[in-house]
């Protein structure tokens, strides 16, 4: 939260954003099986990369698909979490709908990341054959 500690300095408050920031990461690393597949994703498709030998470009696209990913579940993560938080295990259609459609945003984004993937992969497999 903002403001929430006046005495303590700018460069420790931004050093510990930092390591709040990590934590959630972990956290998140350690507790989601789709964050651990989607990671393990990202390094095959940085070795094919490199084993390929993709432009400059196509490596600034895959950074930006690989890094929307991640974010995009740390952020459907947190969602989930707040939704927990205040259902305390109670249902409703509301918090099913807060958390599919996070999931939603996931899933939109994978899919596009994968036919983005495919286009600057297969080319690169038909040269090679
Ligand atoms: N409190 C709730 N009220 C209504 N529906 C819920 C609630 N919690 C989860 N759901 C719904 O139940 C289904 C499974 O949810 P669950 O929490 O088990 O998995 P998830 O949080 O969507 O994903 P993950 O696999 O990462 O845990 C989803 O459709 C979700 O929207």
């Amino acid at each position: 939260m903002a403001c929430i500690d006046p005495f303590k300095s700018n460069g420790k408050r931004f050093f510990h954003s930092f390591v709040f920031a990590w934590q959630g990461i972990i956290s998140t690393v350690k507790s989601e099986r789709n964050f651990r597949i989607h990671l393990l994703a990202s390094v095959l498709v940085i070795i094919a990369g490199i084993y390929f030998r993709i432009s400059l470009l196509e490596w600034i696209i895959l950074f930006l698909l690989i890094g929307g990913i991640l974010a995009l579940e740390l952020i459907n993560t947190a969602i989930e979490c707040v939704v927990d938080l205040v259902m305390q295990k109670k249902y409703h259609p509301l918090a099913k709908t807060a958390k599919d459609v996070g999931a939603g945003a996931v899933l939109v984004y994978v899919i596009i990341s994968v036919i983005i993937g495919i286009l600057i992969f297969i080319p690169k497999l038909t040269i090679h054959q």
